[in-house]
């Protein structure tokens, strides 16, 4: 960076300054700007110096001014200066060094301010005042929205780290995170709460006769069986390989079992491909049902359920068998 003259003997005007834009005291300003240095940077250079509180207004060529990489708020974004824009404001107001690394982006002259000159031209120059206070809004409201885009985004890959790819259904992860706070719910509101654990029959079988494509294609139907089936209040988890999970909030013993029966009844009749020159695969089930007890949490709940899905694989599979009998009065 080096300084080739002063803006009081340089062509450059202060109506080329957008921050002095509309002044009516032009003269004056003048006279204050006279002494500061223009000074040049080559393409790709760091502005020396940025460390210092100041303003660089650009006259000729372009800079980029990286977000701040030691208050955490670095975030790969670069925002471009334009001739007749100026970096370093919000430094110089909060008296505080300039955070932002700032490089040019191409040949460029800078007009450099010293914090104690801008004050000094605030005092005089309402027009800079009123310019300052526009830019500093335009740059808040600019920070806001890039924070809302980035909660959004943040937001939009948190559901999809929960959601199963291949299935649609919700994953193991959002069991993880949804399941314990289910069940305190049902505890707290003392109301039931059902888990019915399916595993597809023989699917290693399905899988060897028509391909794992096939098994693909098997577990989407499963999928679209469970989804197609419940309640918008009840939720479908991929519990793992060829395992799902169906949770039913407020559902008491008696209905989870009409539930667990109606599932396996449809998975038999599942369309696994709506072509018809393929023979059609079928899929069967064995779902085990379980219903939350007092004190019980969800890795007890499931291994109820889970229990019972090995008592209904262990009777022949395509069938439902529910944790105990039903209490009288169910
Ligand atoms: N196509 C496909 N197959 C899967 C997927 N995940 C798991 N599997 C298969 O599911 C099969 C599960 O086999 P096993 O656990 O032996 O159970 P099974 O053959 O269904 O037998 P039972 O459960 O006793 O009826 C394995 O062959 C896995 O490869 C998947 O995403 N796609």
């Amino acid at each position: 960076m080096k300084q080739i003259c002063t803006f009081g003997t340089s062509n450059y005007r202060i109506s080329d300054l957008q921050l002095l834009r509309d002044s009516d005291d032009e003269a004056a300003i003048a006279k204050l700007l006279a002494d500061c240095p223009v000074v040049q940077v080559a393409s790709g250079e760091v502005v020396a110096d940025a460390s210092r509180a100041r303003l660089y207004i650009v006259l000729r060529g372009a800079l980029a001014v990286a977000a701040d990489t030691r208050t955490g708020m670095a975030d790969g974004t670069v925002s471009k200066v334009l001739p007749g824009e100026s970096v370093g404001e919000q430094s110089v107001l909060d008296e505080e060094t300039n955070l932002s690394s700032i490089s040019a982006l191409e040949d460029s002259e800078l007009l450099v301010i010293e914090a104690e000159l801008v004050w000094k031209l605030i005092d005089e120059s309402n027009a800079l005042a009123r310019n300052l206070l526009r830019l500093l809004s335009f740059r808040i409201r600019a920070a806001n929205a890039q924070l809302r885009r980035r909660q959004k985004l943040g937001e939009f890959y948190r559901q999809l780290s929960m959601i199963d790819g291949l299935t649609g259904l919700y994953n193991r992860a959002w069991l993880n995170d949804l399941l314990p706070t289910m069940i305190a719910t049902a505890h707290g509101a003392g109301t039931p709460l059902a888990l019915i654990m399916i595993d597809l029959d023989h699917f290693k079988k399905f899988n060897d006769q028509h391909g794992h494509l096939a098994g693909d294609e098997a577990l989407r139907a499963a999928a679209h069986v469970l989804s197609g089936a419940l309640r918008p209040t009840d939720f479908a988890v991929r519990y793992g390989g060829e395992e799902m999970m169906v949770l039913l909030p407020d559902t008491n013993s008696k209905v989870a079992l009409l539930v667990a029966e109606r599932l396996c009844e449809r998975m038999q009749n599942a369309v696994v491909f709506s072509d018809m020159r393929v023979a059609l695969p079928h899929i069967t089930a064995s779902l085990g049902v379980a219903n939350l007890r007092p004190g019980q949490d969800d890795e007890a709940l499931i291994a109820v359920a889970d229990a019972a899905l090995y008592r209904a694989k262990d009777q022949g599979r395509n069938r439902v068998v529910t944790e105990l009998a039903l209490p009288a009065g169910e």
